[in-house]
């Protein structure tokens, strides 16, 4: 028994992945510099291995904050009701925050997300997502940072996950569709 035997085909390699963590934190370098303690805030749980990657090529006095919101509750589609469990420990009020994310596919997330840290007072948000799913939007969103788009299907691994499994794959990988169909 192998869990790299319920992935039908990878989708984006981990040559790939650290190609993308690469060419994102050198930008991100760039477009930051002479900020003043900028937060990177990863979503739990999909962010942290991209997060964790990422935040490595980011050559800038970032702080790191986490906030854990879900909103497919182990399923392959979004109830569409994003819930905060746990909430970030500082104020946004003035600060400049990127938001890390795994992938935008229906937007809600990130646009419930967006619309509260701004409501909140932060100067600036943006959004660095290793995976964009344009297909699956519901709700227009634009991220500003993308490692790289998704067709509409659903992907696992590198911290996504479907009912909670597969979020230790290195890679992202395409699910067999008996998986979530049994
Ligand atoms: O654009 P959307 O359709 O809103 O989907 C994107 C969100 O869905 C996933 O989170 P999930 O609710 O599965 O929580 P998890 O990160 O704990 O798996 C993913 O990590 C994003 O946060
Ligand atoms: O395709 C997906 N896979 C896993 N989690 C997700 N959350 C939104 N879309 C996806
Ligand atoms: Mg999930």
């Amino acid at each position: 028994m192998s869990i790299y035997n319920d992935i039908e085909r990878v989708l984006v390699s981990q040559d790939e992945i650290a190609a993308i963590c690469e060419r994102l934190g050198k930008q991100i370098t760039a477009d930051y510099q002479g900020k003043e303690r900028p937060i990177l805030l990863g979503l739990l749980k999909g962010c942290v291995p991209f997060m964790s990657d990422l935040s490595k090529h980011i050559d800038l006095p970032i702080e790191i904050e986490y906030m854990d919101v879900s909103s497919y509750h182990g399923n392959i589609t979004s109830s569409g009701d994003v819930k905060i469990r746990k909430d970030m420990n500082t104020s946004v009020m003035d600060r400049d925050i990127l938001i890390a994310e795994d992938i935008v596919d229906t937007g809600k997330t990130l646009d419930t997300i967006v619309k509260l840290l701004r409501h909140r007072g932060a100067k600036s948000v943006e959004v660095v997502t290793l995976l964009d799913k344009p297909a699956g939007r519901v709700i227009p969103f634009t991220p500003k940072y993308i490692g790289t788009v998704v067709p509409k299907e659903f992907v696992v691994g590198y911290g996504l996950d479907y009912n909670e499994l597969y979020r230790n794959i290195p890679y992202v990988g395409v699910l067999k569709p008996e998986i979530y169909k049994k």
